[in-house]
């Protein structure tokens, strides 16, 4: 599907400081020129910082914190709740996307009073995360405007917890994701209360592959629900024009299992192998962006509508 004009010299160096990127090309046949990310070490780069706002490590979910009992209770519910049938049912229900009408910054705005709390080092506002999240990326990628508009609306979908959308229970919509239908990996956070969850006994679900063949492919594989997959479809079926690798972004940014411990990778087809390395650029600015400092949100405003614009309609079915 993809056409690889050089060779990827991306390499992913996790404790690096003052990193920054620069790009290759690759051109898609579907006609989008799909830059390839390039690591480059320079002193201008965004860089990561030691501690979170709470003075602790990033998601470390043992460390005493005001938000550690909130947020074990938080996984508890998940990962007793996670079922293939809970997804199932989930996704046929959201895949009609027949809740609500409206644009995307209408939805960012409604973001204003969502906190997240699966979230250990986070807890502003949703709105201020985007704009965080976006805004680091913009100044180390300046000319890849569509990883921008990703990372301004990569968790619209935790609208999910608002009345119009089905309030759904915060174990429904936020948290890192994992895959269903397959035996749950070591690496994910708080996964002994996997053992409450019905499908853990159950031995089509619980072997390595379980339902799935090896190499499937991510798109065959049911993933947990939340706001990861909401958003992609409604992106997709909304007819966005961002690139293949921002979907992929959108759909995955939370399944920290693959992406940071690179667990499941058996279950991934050659374009996901491509994508993750996108992911793995994304996932930096998601994570170590998030702070007590706000983004004058009128300021650039404008900026992040004409790329709206750009690449979605102006009404949105979710
Ligand atoms: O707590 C966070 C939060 O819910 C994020 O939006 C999600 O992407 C992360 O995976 C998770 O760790
Ligand atoms: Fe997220
Ligand atoms: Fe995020």
């Amino acid at each position: 599907m993809t056409v690889i004009v050089e060779e990827p010299v991306f390499e992913v160096q996790e404790n690096s400081k003052n990193i920054s990127f620069d790009t290759n090309e690759l051109v898609l046949d579907a006609g989008f020129v799909m830059p390839e990310p390039k690591l480059l070490v320079s002193d201008n780069g965004f860089s990561t910082p030691e501690t979170n706002a709470f003075g602790k490590t990033f998601r470390d979910y043992d460390a005493e914190s005001e938000r550690k009992n909130a947020v074990e209770e938080f996984y508890k519910q998940n990962h007793i709740h996670q079922t293939v049938d809970f997804v199932k049912r989930m996704r046929e229900d959201y895949k009609k996307l027949d809740k609500v009408e409206m644009s995307i910054w209408e939805c960012c705005e409604l973001l204003n009073t969502v906190v997240d709390e699966s979230d250990p080092d986070l807890d502003e506002p949703q709105i201020e995360h985007l704009l965080q999240t976006a805004e680091a990326i913009r100044k180390d990628y300046p000319n890849e405007d569509w990883l921008h508009l990703t990372a301004l609306i990569h968790d619209l979908g935790k609208v999910l917890v608002h009345p119009s959308f089905g309030e759904l229970p915060q174990w429904a919509v936020v948290g890192d994701t994992f895959p269903v239908g397959c035996a749950y990996d070591e690496s994910i956070v708080h996964h002994k209360y996997f053992k409450e969850n019905p499908d853990h006994y159950n031995p089509a679900y619980n072997t390595k592959s379980g339902i799935y063949s090896q190499g499937c492919g991510l798109e065959n594989v049911l993933v947990s629900w939340g706001h990861d997959d909401y958003m992609y479809l409604v992106a997709k079926e909304n007819g966005t024009t961002l690139p293949p690798a921002a979907l992929f972004v959108i759909r995955f940014h939370s399944f920290y299992a693959l992406h940071k411990s690179g667990a499941y990778m058996h279950l991934l087809n050659d374009e996901d192998k491509e994508n993750l390395k996108w992911l793995h650029v994304f996932n930096k600015y998601d994570l170590y962006s998030k702070s007590k400092v706000r983004v004058d949100v009128e300021k650039v405003k404008p900026y992040y509508l004409s790329l709206i614009n750009k690449y979605f309609p102006s009404k949105l079915r979710w």
